[in-house]
């Protein structure tokens, strides 16, 4: 089924060059059998350097017009298979480039957190390597495959108008040649496909191995960890080994089989044998044999074609998997927003990888121009709620509205225009601070670059920067701490300025210097904006104007602080252990600037 589903993809997947495929096969195929008949005449023309007299086939011809005729037979061959070569290069690069291009624009397309989960490293090698794979699958294998079925037949037709019995001997050697090399490449199959697994292993073991690096430095010299990156290596140089001690008899042992040795062996035993008791001539005797020769020949590149096949089926068929996520769909109907008030009408959302709901029959508004916390302890639901609103995914039940519109009406211009969304995995291009910030408002003025860093507090930092703010930021901001990088984000959003801010407010890089600058930078972002906040903070919740408490996936409780005081339970509980860490915070940090 799977199997199935892989030829699948990758036809479905080379449709829009199946016109060069089809070519390059074409031409491919009758380069081939071109070549047959070049064959035939090149026999024709050495006997006629022996007997000016041959007939051949019931032909008579001198010399010189068989030998035009070859020549010219013999060209058509080679440029049928020239331009076979180069029509599936160009579908090739064709293919590459649409399949990037639909890609990317897909990818651009599809739930932002179908990326975070798939990451991407899987996507990289997916635009990468996959795509490379079925570049050199159309580009080399097409044409190859029609010449390797195209000239085998056309021998084995002329071989059987020429000499049948010679004919015969020749496909029953091929034949063995086929049964024994399946015999022996069968335990192979098993070693290569334990080696490809390995090596897929170890590329997977060097990713995460690197990615983890910063992580893993801090628990050890990194001797441990280096363990399973290790593992996998130890494991590959076995398979590799086992493949190759295996597969290096008997690939050189079918090879030997399959080469056109044997067919030559049988071929001029058997015709010499035939000519000598007068019942085969000259010519179609040494015909036989060059056709012979080269249908054998012909069969070598189905060896390792099917290899290939697999391959670039398995990267076809992760390709489409990819393809066939479904697109985010937007109705486009609601070009402008009003009001930025937010609803949540019954929502349910439920991962596609899980069996429960994440969210369940949630209700709750958000007024313009208001601010709302959401509290809950860990894997509550908090951040999912918070990507339902810009649609990293789209919800499962109910509705989002913003000014009465459901979201997925909302012209996808317009929703990302009104919503920022600030949250802790920050990404920074490597490219200076200023495009860095200036990615959230193409048309920014410098100076409203510098206002917006001001009120983030990251101006000064900024300028203390060998370039200002033309300093490059490294790969992935690694030129900046934690903290830093977090306030550029929000001087992103701030720059932005878009109505509603959705963030995260938690803290985990802060001192107590860098969690001063990080407030005032946070009330800038929030200043007369809707806010539904993820909070972590006393004051926060305090001031907030609707604390939305959850747990496993429910609302458990809406209101204001004191209202909540009053009349849940759950929200005192919950607000003493936040009182109890806060005054640990306080004990521990001693200047804790919290209200
Ligand atoms: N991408 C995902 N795929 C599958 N399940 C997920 C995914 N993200 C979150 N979940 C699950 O959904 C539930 C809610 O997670 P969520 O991240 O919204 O909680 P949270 O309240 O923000 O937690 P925390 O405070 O620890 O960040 C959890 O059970 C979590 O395991």
């Amino acid at each position: 089924m799977e199997n199935e589903k892989m030829k699948k993809s990758l036809w479905a997947i080379m449709k829009p060059v199946n016109l060069h495929i089809n070519s390059a096969i074409l031409l491919a195929a009758f380069s081939g059998i071109t070549s047959v008949i070049a064959l035939t005449f090149l026999a024709f023309v050495v006997s006629l350097t022996v007997n000016t007299n041959t007939t051949f086939l019931g032909i008579t011809m001198d010399f010189d017009t068989a030998f035009i005729y070859l020549a010219v037979i013999s060209f058509i061959s080679f440029f049928s298979r020239k331009y076979a070569f180069i029509i599936s290069h160009f579908g090739a690069f064709k293919l590459e480039e649409i399949l990037r291009t639909n890609l990317s624009k897909h990818l651009a397309k599809v739930p932002l957190g179908f990326i975070t989960t798939t990451g991407t490293g899987k996507l990289k090698k997916v635009l990468l390597d996959d795509i490379k794979n079925l570049h050199a699958f159309v580009a080399d294998t097409t044409p190859m495959i029609g010449r390797s079925i195209s000239t085998p037949i056309a021998s084995l037709i002329l071989m059987l108008i020429i000499d049948y019995r010679l004919a015969f001997a020749s496909i029953v050697v091929l034949i063995l040649g086929v049964i024994i090399m399946s015999y022996v490449m069968k335990d192979s199959q098993v070693y290569r496909q334990a080696y490809e697994n390995s090596q897929s292993n170890i590329n997977k073991a060097v990713v995460e191995f690197v990615q983890a690096m910063p992580i893993v430095r801090t628990f050890d010299d990194g001797t441990s960890s280096f363990k399973r990156y290790n593992e996998s290596l130890e494991n590959y140089k076995t398979n590799l080994k086992n493949w190759i001690n295996e597969t290096g008899v008997a690939a050189k042992f079918a090879m030997a089989i399959l080469s056109p040795m044997p067919t030559i062996l049988a071929v001029s035993g058997i015709g010499a044998y035939f000519v000598l008791n007068g019942s085969l001539d000259l010519v179609s005797f040494l015909a036989v044999l060059l056709i012979a020769t080269g249908m054998s020949d012909a069969l070598m590149p189905l060896m390792w074609m099917s290899n290939f096949v697999k391959k670039s089926q398995a990267a076809a068929y992760r390709i489409a998997d990819i393809s066939n996520e479904e697109e985010l769909y937007y109705s486009n109907k609601v070009k402008e927003l009003n009001s930025f008030d937010i609803e949540f009408k019954n929502v349910g959302f439920k991962y596609e990888n899980r069996d429960s709901n994440a969210l369940e029959n949630i209700n709750f508004e958000v007024k313009q121009g208001t601010k709302s916390a959401i509290i809950g302890s860990s894997g509550a639901g908090k951040s999912t709620i918070a990507k339902l609103i810009p649609r990293f995914w789209d919800v499962s039940f109910g509705e989002i509205l913003i000014d009465n519109q459901n979201i997925k009406d909302i012209d996808s211009k317009t929703l990302m225009n009104s919503v920022a969304f600030v949250f802790q995995d920050t990404y920074l291009f490597h490219d200076t601070i200023k495009n860095n910030i200036k990615l959230a408002n193409e048309k920014a003025t410098d100076e409203q670059v510098i206002q917006a860093c001001k009120a983030a507090q990251i101006h000064e930092f900024i300028m203390t920067l060998p370039n200002g703010y033309d300093t490059l930021v490294g790969d992935k901001g690694s030129r900046l701490s934690g903290g830093q990088k977090q306030r550029v984000t929000i001087a992103r959003a701030i720059l932005r300025d878009a109505q509603i801010i959705v963030l995260d407010e938690a803290t985990s890089y802060a001192d107590a210097q860098s969690e001063e600058k990080l407030i005032k930078a946070l009330a800038n972002l929030m200043k007369n904006k809707t806010v539904i906040i993820i909070a972590h903070r006393l004051s926060t919740i305090k001031d907030a104007d609707q604390i939305l408490l959850f747990e496993k996936g429910r609302l458990l409780a809406k209101g204001t602080h004191e209202e909540l005081l009053k009349n849940s339970f759950d929200y005192i509980d919950l607000y003493t252990s936040y009182e109890k860490a806060y005054n640990w915070d306080i004990d521990n940090k001693g200047n804790h600037n919290d209200k």
